[in-house]
């Protein structure tokens, strides 16, 4: 049995009186591929926030890589993609290099379990599995959006994570980076091994990849495994509410 790579036991998550999440338990094994998927303001971004510690859930247990999220502090273990327009400013002035290797160096700092001294070897290898080696000199701002989210996936993975969360990574970019991009997932997590958790309102260009499926509704999150009830769920046109009265 593969380790337990997240794990949440009766979480509970409320904004003021407005309860998002009740009672939420979830095992994400080392290698799942996880797509989480719900209606708009189910409360998807607000769980994969409660995972990386942004938000603190009033009751429950999060655990990462085994440990209690309030005593874990290898971050550069966790690769955390969240939804794109909220941390960059494309006229930001840098170039796709120096934005991956800031990074690093951020996290490097942050971390004394990574090497400062490795930096150049992990941006090359970051730039590589992400497709930019050729635009490394390129200003961020110029990309296409599809490119920069190669560019912020680069930046999550320079400090070579063994967790992937991504908060919707491809919104708003077109058909063909989207197909890059999810053919980069598949080669992190098939051939690096790399735990995917996958927050999506599309889960089609994945469907392939996910081996459990976390369905958020109501406050309630329903994981399948299966591959049958898988494909069952991601169903075109199929409403998340019917998961209610599949469960025992
Ligand atoms: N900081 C906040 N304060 C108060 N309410 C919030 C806050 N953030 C989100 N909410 C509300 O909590 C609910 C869940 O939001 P969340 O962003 O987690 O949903 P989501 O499933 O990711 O939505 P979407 O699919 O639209 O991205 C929504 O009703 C939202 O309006």
């Amino acid at each position: 049995m593969n380790n337990v790579a997240i794990e949440l036991h009766d979480v509970h998550f409320s904004y003021g009186h407005h309860q998002i999440l009740k009672g939420v338990d979830l095992k994400v094994y080392s290698g799942d591929f996880v797509g989480v998927i719900g209606a708009n303001g189910s409360g998807k971004s607000t769980l994969i926030k409660i995972i990386v510690g942004l938000l603190k859930p009033q009751s429950g247990l999060v655990k990462l890589l085994g440990k209690d999220l309030a005593h874990f502090n290898e971050w550069h273990r966790i690769g955390y993609l969240s939804q794109k327009a909220s941390f960059f400013n494309p006229s930001f002035p840098a170039t796709v290099q120096e934005i991956v290797r800031n990074h690093f160096l951020v996290q490097a700092s942050l971390s004394r379990k990574l090497d400062q001294s490795g930096a150049k070897t992990k941006v090359e290898r970051a730039l590589a599995l992400t497709g930019l080696s050729g635009l490394r000199h390129q200003m961020v701002g110029e990309l296409s959006g599809g490119q920069q989210q190669r560019v912020f996936l680069a930046r999550v993975l320079v400090s070579e994570p063994e967790i992937l969360l991504l908060d919707e990574p491809l919104v708003g970019i077109d058909a063909g980076s989207q197909e890059l991009f999810c053919s980069s997932l598949e080669y992190f997590n098939r051939e690096l091994g790399i735990t995917v958790l996958m927050v999506t309102h599309n889960p089609e260009p994945v469907a392939d990849l996910i081996n459990r499926l976390a369905c958020l509704e109501e406050g309630h999150l329903f994981v399948h495994d299966s591959p049958e009830e898988i494909k069952h769920e991601l169903q075109p046109h199929r409403h998340v509410k019917q998961t209610m009265f599949l469960q025992p």
